[in-house]
């Protein structure tokens, strides 16, 4: 896909970060993510204080952001990991926003060749985010690239080729750079040493994602009462994005069906319908956990193996399904592989 450019070049890295009006670039959509349209944007909070949840990460953002602002200087980098759909994205715009300058949104993947980051980073305003996903995807090159850049400012690059090769340094506007990571292990060290906070997502409380299907509601003009929006909550696995999407089918049936404003009972008949149990699992967790007991005993058994069984890939299962199940104490890491605990088995009926 080809990147968009801002249009503004050679901007003087000098000036504060300031009275801009915030502008939020996608340049490209994360490929790996089921839902990442505008119809998402559209159920974004926009301020740190409609983001739900996350106590921990906010209250440390909130410094983060006010002392820059107090020094008109650009945030420091800020590497952001946890499973998908936990709201990285979502922080990364909000931060922006905060902080009232653009964000650009892009993903490693799009950063093929070294003058897919380089032009991103002269076309940068000064006090920019530069939001990275999938950044433990980066191939080496960008990636040295980024080192210089994070670190002092500056980008190196080599003019020539063979013996007349010279390299080059360009100073860069301030910046922030925020990278999402599902894997915060595949980060080499350096680059991972090069973010002033890491920080992770934790899986959303169940009256925290209550709120956030209310709030959600809100914005879809669909008529839900509490118990309702508990219902939902309930089976989203700690996910805002499973959440807003159970919310979505919920309403769709009691559209369809005329069932007016939703409340528990139509939720769980619409979820039920949908094959999403009381636990939040849906059909590929039933039947990852019931390949492993079935053909492995319930384990311990590796990841390849459970992934060739179920032909689903075995990153999908490490990053997507894996860690709720981990979480709820359904499935056990051991050294010798995953295996299913005796509360999994219950809840499958065995
Ligand atoms: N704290 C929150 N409060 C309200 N809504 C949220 C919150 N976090 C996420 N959401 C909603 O959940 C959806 C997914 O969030 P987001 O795209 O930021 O997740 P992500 O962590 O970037 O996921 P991925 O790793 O797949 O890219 C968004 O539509 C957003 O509206
Ligand atoms: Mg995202």
């Amino acid at each position: 896909m080809a990147i968009r450019r801002s249009s503004e070049q050679g901007n003087p890295p000098q000036q504060p970060p300031k009275e801009r009006k915030p502008r939020n670039e996608l340049l490209q959509s994360n490929p790996t993510t089921e839902e990442t349209n505008s119809n998402e944007d559209s159920l974004r909070p926009q301020r740190l204080a409609d983001y739900i949840g996350q106590k921990d990460l906010k209250a440390v953002l909130a410094i983060a952001i006010e002392a820059a602002k107090q020094r008109g200087e650009a945030m420091d980098h800020l590497l952001l990991y946890g499973p998908p759909g936990l709201g990285k994205t979502t922080m990364s715009l909000i931060l922006a926003t905060e902080m009232g300058v653009n964000c650009k949104i892009t993903a490693a993947p799009a950063l093929e060749r070294p003058r897919d980051i380089t032009g991103l980073l002269v076309n940068l305003n000064p006090g920019d985010v530069l939001f990275v996903d999938e950044i433990h995807r980066l191939n080496r090159i960008t990636e040295e690239l980024l080192y210089p850049a994070m670190e002092d400012g500056r980008l190196d690059i080599t003019v020539g080729k063979g013996q007349s090769a010279k390299t080059r340094s360009i100073p860069l506007p301030p910046f922030t750079l925020v990278g999402a990571t599902t894997r915060v292990g595949s980060l080499t060290a350096p680059l991972r040493d090069r973010f002033g906070m890491i920080q992770r997502l934790q899986f959303y409380e169940l009256d925290e994602l209550t709120e956030i299907v209310l709030r959600t509601a809100q914005v879809l003009e669909t008529e839900i009462v509490r118990e309702g929006a508990i219902e939902i909550a309930t089976r989203s696995r700690g996910t805002p994005r499973i959440a807003n999407r159970l919310l979505k089918r919920v309403r769709d049936y009691a559209q369809v069906k005329n069932l007016g404003v939703i409340g528990a009972e139509v939720a769980a008949e619409a979820l039920e319908l949908f094959q999403v149990d009381q636990m939040g699992l849906d059909w590929t967790d039933r039947l990852l956990l019931n390949t492993m007991i079935d053909q492995f005993h319930g384990g311990p058994v590796g990841l390849d193996a459970i992934g060739a069984a179920t032909g689903e890939d075995r990153i999908t299962i490490e990053d997507v399904y894996e860690p709720y199940l981990l979480q709820i104490g359904f499935l056990q890491r051991t050294p010798r592989g995953r295996m299913v605990t005796d509360k999994a088995m219950k809840h499958l009926g065995y």
